[in-house]
């Protein structure tokens, strides 16, 4: 993974080099904080030592046998997104579905569209007791037994020691692996959560783990020597000099899904403490037809993260007597979403706009590794410069219990306080 950082410099937010510079020991301290952490695998820094202590075996071993059409993966948050970014990315050969909302139409027209005959479930819940990966994972299996199928020859559990989970998988036996202690889950793409169907989907596990383990070497005591640490220094310094959102904007449609995954880590684990930094998700070159006129002409308050492989395949466009579109012929698709990828960087440098180019050698195993450790760890960094609590997520258990109540589960007046009095209905 190669990050340049130039486009962030001496822009309308003012960072300037010399910021970087007096940063730089920040980031030494932060590193040898976050390297304690890994050598002692305290909670959440365990994450950063998955490219060595993720074993692949146990993950091979509850996908042999399997030969499926289809894949259902039922979990939400980060039990679905590194799992779906994978396959997105890198996965042929299996149809992967994410059931990680309980829209009950689409649920439906996902099971009305999937042969149950012939699709394997990973159901994926670390704590085992979130409420809509239970609840459609129920509806799944109630979905397998009116069509015939016997869903205990083609459920494999991904959860923790304890929980309802654990105790199904145990009471009808059903192949089972265990999410890693002291990971949270936005963080456990490269552990059993995220690779179990990226096997399945016929992803290299070896290579994928290689790339994150190589992302991972480079993890240094200066920003100037490590891309992780220098894409987390500088988003840190960029928001602290006003930039309240980062647009992610992947030039790949292969990157498309690892956009909403970086969304889940930067924004649950950034956002405590009023600090925070908004992740938006964007796509080149279709969202430069979109959301570009904002981050070009809209408030500076901004920073897009541009990414894209350096080596792709290609599609010739043909030649043309079009008017005013001879430029297009003989060109290529390839050709054109670099020179989009290229025109959209300096349109922002030009309009002052703080923007950063990451880059891999290719949307391959390797590339994908190093892109999605190198997130965590920047995440890491940016949390440690921070000062915030990057491995929890306390504001989201008020919803839950509020959700809960409202559901019937037990009283929550509260929820209902807050909801009524907003009320101001126009019809
Ligand atoms: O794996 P679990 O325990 O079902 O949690 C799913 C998701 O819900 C959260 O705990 C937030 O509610 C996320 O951090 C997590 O990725």
């Amino acid at each position: 993974m190669n990050v340049d950082i130039g486009n962030a410099l001496d822009g309308d937010l003012g960072l300037t080099r010399e910021d970087l510079d007096a940063l730089d020991d920040r980031v030494a301290d932060a590193h040898d904080r976050i390297e304690r952490g890994r050598a002692d695998s305290e909670h959440g820094y365990a994450a950063l030592n998955l490219p060595e202590t993720c074993d692949p075996e146990p993950i091979r071993a509850a996908a042999a046998g399997f030969d499926p059409d289809h894949l259902l993966t039922v979990g939400i948050g980060g039990s679905a997104l590194g799992a779906a970014t994978l396959t997105d990315a890198l996965g042929s050969g299996v149809d992967c579905r994410y059931l990680d909302n309980v829209d009950p139409v689409w649920v439906d027209r996902i099971l009305a569209d999937v042969d149950l005959s012939s699709t394997v479930v990973n159901v994926v819940s670390r704590s085992g007791t979130t409420a809509e990966t239970l609840s459609n994972f129920l509806v799944v299996r109630e979905a397998m037994e009116r069509a015939g199928v016997d869903w205990t020859e083609r459920t494999v559990v991904t959860t923790g020691e304890a929980g309802n989970l654990r105790a199904m998988a145990d009471q009808h036996d059903l192949p089972a692996l265990d999410v890693p202690d002291g990971v949270p889950g936005r963080f456990s793409a490269l552990s059993t959560v995220g690779l179990f169907a990226a096997e399945l989907a016929g992803v290299d596990l070896d290579a994928l783990l290689s790339g994150a383990a190589a992302e991972a070497d480079r993890l240094a005591g200066s920003l100037f020597e490590s891309p992780a640490y220098a894409y987390g220094a500088t988003t840190y310094a960029l928001a602290e000099r006003g930039a309240t959102t980062n647009a992610m904007m992947p030039y790949a449609e292969s990157l498309d899904r690892f956009a909403e995954w970086f969304a889940q880590l930067w924004a649950e684990s950034l956002g405590k403490e009023g600090q925070g930094q908004t992740p938006a998700r964007a796509l080149g070159a279709t969202d430069q037809h979109s959301q570009l006129q904002l981050y070009r002409a809209g408030p500076a308050d901004k920073l897009v993260t541009l990414v894209r492989p350096r080596e792709a395949d290609d599609l010739a466009i043909p030649e043309t007597d079009l008017e005013g579109l001879s430029y297009l012929g003989g060109s290529s698709l390839g050709d054109l979403l670099d020179a989009e990828f290229r025109a959209t960087e300096a349109s922002l440098a030009a309009a002052g706009r703080e923007n950063v180019r990451i880059e891999l050698d290719r949307v391959d195993e390797h590339g994908v590794g190093e892109l999605l450790y190198g997130m965590e760890a920047a995440c890491v960094l940016y949390g440690e410069l921070a000062g915030v609590s990057t491995f929890t997520q306390p504001a989201v258990e008020w919803g839950k219990k509020a959700a809960r109540g409202l559901l019937g589960g037990g009283d929550f007046a509260e929820a209902d306080a807050v909801s009524d009095k907003r009320r101001l209905e126009v019809e």
